[in-house]
């Protein structure tokens, strides 16, 4: 288990550029599978998901190239479908919850996928069923051998159909829509997920020769071909690390410049830092977060009453963030409710707060309300494990702005999305090791 010893308390100052986005290399990386050609992807994050997906491929004989930082060729013109049956791909299928998205450019391509049980965070249940429903209206026979927890869906050709999916799933849409490019006739998806991560995907398939339309919006429109060619394709940057930046900017009081955020792709991050209060200015493509030097003070709604942040299926605020703007809501002026909808395990990592000294109600599961300490009193450094991705940058900002040395275990779930984070947490300042 890894370990980071952080003295907190210390200002922050500098520029951060975003990694590529995590959600969206885990998508585009499955879509390979799709054509037998070259396929060039840049920006791609160096972390411990998306090389976990890179290996997967590997061992499915896909010709990698590594062209550079971030950039890479792959070629899918030779696949061992025999890897999807042993046992090292029932362990390593299960490491990532990306991994899923192997299952509908094979079943559209080869006839057949198959995957265990994904893992990733450990923030409630995930069910897999708009995506194997979604499979299942294309023609797809589904079996699932509950001994293994293996999944597998088969089809000689699928058809295409119309289909209402049963929640707005972001993996769940991806899956359906790399099944869907390659079946025969029209597939029309309503109540797709449209966050920036499958716009990108939509946008790369049609390069490569797709037919979707409604990029962007909750219905698509998939008119199948028989073949896709190669292209290339850049990851945007990681929204849920540039709102990190901004919650750790604010929480330390620093002066802090994240570069190259590609601002229209950034939904309503924006605006609801703003209403938390946080002071955040456009430069070009930057966003500036200067030194608050007199804190952040929370809105109220209109009517005076107090301010809810919940997340929901794009155009909504990504749930990824909530964990973020939770621990960031500690030092604010004021106070929130934090309503995580769609995770009911997500929430629990407060209670490490709690003993840092933050003023938080845990209310059920699903709510948390915070009252800021409005920078009055510092939170305790202690010793925390980090339960998942998010919760554990929520901990590691609130060790930074702590008085005292933190430790934190278990940080692979922290590496799990954020590429080198305390090099580049050095980088602006920061006392963190890794040890
Ligand atoms: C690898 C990847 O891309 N992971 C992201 C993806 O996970 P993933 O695609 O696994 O998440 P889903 O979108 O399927 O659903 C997430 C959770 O929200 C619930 N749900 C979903 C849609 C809906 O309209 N209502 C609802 O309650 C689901 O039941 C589930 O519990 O999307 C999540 C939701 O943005 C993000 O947290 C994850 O970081
Ligand atoms: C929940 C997340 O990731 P995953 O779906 O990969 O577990 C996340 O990135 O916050």
């Amino acid at each position: 288990m890894g370990t980071f010893k952080i003295e907190g308390g210390h200002q922050l100052s500098g520029e951060i550029t975003p990694q590529g986005a995590k959600n969206e290399a885990l998508q585009i990386l499955c879509a390979v599978l799709l054509t037998g050609e070259k396929v060039i992807i840049n920006n791609i994050p160096d972390i411990v998901d998306v090389n976990k997906l890179i290996a997967l491929l590997e061992d499915l004989g896909v010709n990698i190239q590594k062209k550079g930082k971030g950039s890479y060729t792959f070629q899918a013109n030779d696949v061992n479908l025999d890897y999807l049956q042993s046992d090292q791909f029932k362990e390593d299928g299960r490491g990532l919850r990306g991994s899923i998205m192997l299952v509908g450019p094979l079943l559209a391509r080869f006839g057949k996928g198959y995957i265990p049980k994904p893992g990733g965070d450990k923030i409630g249940r995930r069910r897999l069923d708009t995506h194997f429903e979604g499979f299942i209206n294309l023609g797809a026979k589904f079996r699932y051998n509950k001994e293994e927890h293996f999944y597998g869906v088969e089809a000689k050709k699928l058809k295409g159909t119309y289909m209402l999916l049963d929640e707005a799933s972001v993996t769940g849409t991806a899956n359906i829509v790399m099944a869907a490019v390659l079946a025969e006739g029209k597939t029309t998806i309503y109540n797709a997920a449209c966050e920036p991560y499958l716009q990108q995907l939509c946008k790369m398939l049609n390069r490569m020769g797709a037919k979707i339309s409604g990029i962007g919006s909750n219905l698509l429109t998939i008119e199948g071909v028989d073949t896709l060619g190669g292209t290339e394709h850049t990851m945007l940057p990681d929204m849920i690390e540039i709102g990190s930046w901004i919650g750790l900017a604010a929480m330390t009081k620093s002066e802090l410049t994240v570069k190259n955020v590609s601002w229209d792709d950034l939904g309503q991050i924006p605006t609801v830092f703003r209403k938390m209060g946080v002071t955040i200015e456009r430069k070009g493509d930057d966003i500036f977060i200067p030194e608050h030097k007199d804190g952040y003070k929370i809105q109220s709604f209109i009517d005076g009453s107090i301010l809810t942040v919940s997340d929901a299926p794009w155009p909504g605020l990504t749930p990824d963030l909530l964990s973020i703007i939770l621990v960031m809501a500690t030092q604010a002026k004021g106070e929130v409710l934090i309503h995580q909808k769609m995770f009911e395990s997500r929430l629990f990592f407060v209670d490490k707060l709690i003993d840092m000294g933050a003023k938080i109600i845990l209310c059920d599961p699903h709510r948390a309300t915070v009252i800021g300490h409005n920078f009055k009193s510092k939170l305790k450094a202690t010793t925390m494990v980090s339960p998942d991705i998010r919760a554990g940058v929520s901990l590691l900002i609130a060790a930074l702005s702590a008085k005292g040395t933190s430790t934190i275990h278990n940080i692979e779930q922290i590496d799990r999305g954020y590429e080198d984070i305390d090099t580049r947490l050095r980088a602006i300042g920061a006392k963190i090791t890794r040890v």
